[in-house]
């Protein structure tokens, strides 16, 4: 965005990563965004470059953005929770040892409050005599999908500085960049901590609505209200606010886990457990989730799925993305797996290979083979859909809702099942059979009446209609 708004700037994005620094610059870029390709396309090679040469770019920039992962730790102290700055690292020290002269650093990374400090220690301990640093903690706060609309036209800009003169210089030169395209007013500068805290909290803010909502759909099914009638209706208090409170199947992404599970960290390494107690319960409710959803799909086919074929629509996290990390439509899959269950997956945008690796563990021979003789990938719903016996709607694609439904319908297995009661006795007891499709639709995107119009039985996340 910068590189597209300020053709003054030159930009170069370097990775240690070449498979993907190559994929940069070629006609398929590494991952897909609406409205990205078009901007990469018009800009790279006039002001903005894609470059393995970390050392070159470093030595020639005034101002570095430290965008590296921050992944939750896999071992060691925090494990499970903590964020891992092994990367942030790695980074500032590459920094301090390359740098020729004063640079101002800008935290871009999602990291715990107070990284800059460390960053600072780092930089200055371990550089050239006479550099300066100045740290700038800059979060990032798009959403993947509409990531270049929120660039161009973000809520807010946030920019946290230390508050001495020379910080304060460098929020100052921070800010004419972004003032290119932004204007000033949502520009918001802070202090260092206020800023980098402020990100965790915004994802924990926004999780915490979505797990909110996700609790109160469980009530609709169970009480037979509808979700999405409540949303709307508390919604429409101004305190509370329409947007983030679709119901689903659970939220994922590779921020709103790793940021709230950093956040607890955060809480119980301050002597807060009563905070980490609060906020973990955000994730807790994702999982319950998940896991009511894939029950539900369940009980509905007669209490097993064993050998029985669902079609699983979408499988990144959400639509316009081809991300799948943390996608609740993996897990759903997974449980499905671990039921004896045939799985076809469709995703317009998640290549085959990823859906494999999201679906196998490393190194797990058997278990690789055994996913492979239970999952098929798809080239469309239609195939997908094939002589299953439920459908499952995982992630919110457009596609999805306009398919020609009562072709699926057709195409789709209808098994006469004979309902079993374990309380009923069989002996003399008047049998009825049922022919049905089935679908789930863990989005809350399709038209069910029309769909039980064509023969569908339907389920809806947040609706409490028998099926
Ligand atoms: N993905 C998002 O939508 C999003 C939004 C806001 C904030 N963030 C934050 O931005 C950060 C990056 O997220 P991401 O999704 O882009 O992660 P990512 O894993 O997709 O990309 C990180 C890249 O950093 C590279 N890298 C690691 N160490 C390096 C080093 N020492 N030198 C050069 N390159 C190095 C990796 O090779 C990788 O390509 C995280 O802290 C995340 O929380 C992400
Ligand atoms: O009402 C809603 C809104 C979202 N989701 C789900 O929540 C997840 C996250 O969606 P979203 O927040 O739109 O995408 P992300 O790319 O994960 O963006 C979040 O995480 C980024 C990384 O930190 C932040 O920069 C963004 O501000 C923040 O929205 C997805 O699975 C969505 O399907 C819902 O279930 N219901």
């Amino acid at each position: 965005m910068i590189a597209h708004k300020c053709p003054h700037i030159q930009v170069t994005i370097v990775d240690v990563n070449a498979a993907r620094i190559a994929a940069w610059n070629s006609d398929n870029l590494p991952i897909y965004e609406p409205g990205l390709e078009e901007i990469v396309k018009a800009r790279r090679g006039k002001n903005l470059f894609f470059d393995t040469d970390v050392d070159k770019a470093i030595i020639e920039a005034d101002l570095i953005f430290v965008s590296v992962n921050t992944p939750t730790k896999k071992s060691g102290v925090g494990a499970g929770y903590a964020a891992d700055l092994f990367y942030i690292e790695l980074c500032t020290r590459r920094i301090a040892s390359v740098a020729t002269s004063s640079k101002i650093v800008v935290e871009k990374s999602t990291v715990p409050c107070r990284t800059a400090s460390s960053m600072r220690t780092i930089l200055e301990a371990n550089s050239r005599p006479g550099l300066r640093f100045d740290i700038l903690s800059n979060p990032e706060f798009l959403a993947e999908g509409t990531a270049i609309s929120d660039l161009s036209a973000p809520d807010r800009v946030l920019i946290g500085s230390l508050g001495t003169p020379e910080g304060k210089a460098a929020q100052a030169a921070l800010v004419e960049v972004y003032a290119n395209w932004v204007p000033r007013e949502k520009v918001v500068t802070t202090g260092l901590w206020s800023s980098e805290l402020s990100k965790l909290a915004a994802n924990a803010l926004l999780a915490q609505r979505i797990s909110s909502i996700n609790a109160l759909s469980a009530i609709c099914e169970a009480t037979g209200a509808d979700v999405d009638e409540v949303a709307h209706a508390v919604g429409l208090d101004q305190r509370i606010g329409s947007r983030f409170l679709k119901a689903s199947v659970g939220f994922g992404g590779s921020c709103f886990q790793k940021d709230i599970l950093n956040l607890v960290y955060l809480s119980e390494s301050l002597h807060l457990p009563e905070v980490a107690d609060y906020w973990r319960q955000i994730t807790t409710m994702n999982e319950y989730q998940k896991r009511r959803f894939s029950q539900r799909v369940i009980t509905s086919l007669f209490n097993t799925i064993t050998g029985k074929k669902i079609a699983v629509l979408g499988f990144a996290f959400k639509k316009d993305t081809g991300d799948t990390r943390e996608s609740p439509a993996a897990t759903v899959c997974k449980h499905f797996l671990d039921e004896s269950a045939k799985v076809s997956i469709y995703d317009p945008k998640v290549p085959e290979s990823q859906i494999w690796l999201d679906l196998t563990v490393p190194g797990v021979q058997d278990g690789e083979e055994q996913v492979k003789k239970q999952v098929t990938i798809c080239d469309s719903a239609m195939q997908a859909a094939l002589g299953a016996e439920g459908i499952v709607v995982a992630t919110e694609w457009d596609e999805f809702k306009t398919l020609d439904w009562q072709a699926v319908y057709e195409s789709m297995a209808k098994p006469a099942y004979v309902p079993i009661s374990p309380s009923l006795s069989l002996v003399g007891a008047e049998l009825t059979s049922t022919e049905n499709s089935f679908i789930f639709d863990g989005r809350g995107i399709l038209d069910a009446d029309k769909l039980k119009a064509i023969g569908f039985k339907v389920f809806t996340i947040g609706r409490g209609e028998e099926i």
